[in-house]
């Protein structure tokens, strides 16, 4: 799986009542990564959500990637991302396998990328670009990163935080193979207008 495109993140309040729908119409749209991020304590509900969210992603030749749980991704053999404070990536990349995809956060500080690069990371992310409603405290980073890390790190670039159809292609052009998203995918009053707006992101990436 190439990584590269739009990379949707879910939010337990922002999809209550309308996790699949709303998840469909962003996989109909283009989504190519799928994060499921729940930071609920409610494992049975987490767990059948996931399993829904495999299901959904299978069908529109998408990966699910899990984050801060590394033994969920585990049995349900899917990705994990994981932050600074979430486990160890290289034990979770011995859990899941050299096929998993697995994500590390990076903040703003290349030394994390390059420390995750050696733990055996698929993506690392960096984040936030700009304001966050989901994660407002986030620390901020900027896009003279993004062209470090590029020259720097030898894989894909992940950037998060406050994007939008109007900032992404800004971030594109700075080396984001990825941009992830959750409000400005998810925060839509409707499942047609979260298709509108993922068809709108992945047109921004040029096919390669
Ligand atoms: C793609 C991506 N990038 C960064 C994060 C943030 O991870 P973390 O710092 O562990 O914060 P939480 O999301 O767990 O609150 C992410 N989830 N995904
Ligand atoms: C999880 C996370 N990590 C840094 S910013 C962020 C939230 C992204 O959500 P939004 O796209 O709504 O700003
Ligand atoms: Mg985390």
């Amino acid at each position: 799986m190439k990584l590269h495109g739009l990379y949707a993140i879910t939010d337990s309040q922002l999809l209550a009542g309308k996790l699949l729908p709303y998840v469909e119409a962003a996989l109909k749209g283009g989504a190519k990564l799928l994060q499921y991020r729940d930071k609920s304590t409610d494992d049975a509900r987490r767990l059948r959500e996931a399993e829904a969210l495999r299901e959904l992603c299978n069908r529109y030749g998408a990966a699910l990637i899990i984050n801060d749980d590394a033994e969920l991704a585990a049995r349900l053999g899917v990705g994990l991302h994981l932050g600074q404070t979430d486990g160890s990536l290289s034990v979770a990349r011995a859990l899941l396998g050299r096929k998993a995809i697995i994500g590390g956060t990076c903040h703003a500080q290349l030394e994390l990328a390059e420390a995750a690069a050696k733990e055996g990371v698929s993506y690392v992310a960096f984040g936030r670009f700009f304001n966050s409603t989901t994660k407002p405290g986030a620390p901020a980073a900027n896009a003279e990163l993004l062209d470090a890390a590029k020259a720097r790190i030898n894989l894909p670039i992940v950037a998060i935080g406050g994007v939008t159809l109007e900032n992404a292609p800004a971030l594109i052009a700075h080396g984001a193979s990825m941009v992830a998203v959750v409000h400005g995918l998810f925060g839509a009053d409707s499942a047609v207008e979260v298709e509108r707006r993922a068809r709108a992101f992945s047109a921004l990436f040029n096919p390669i």
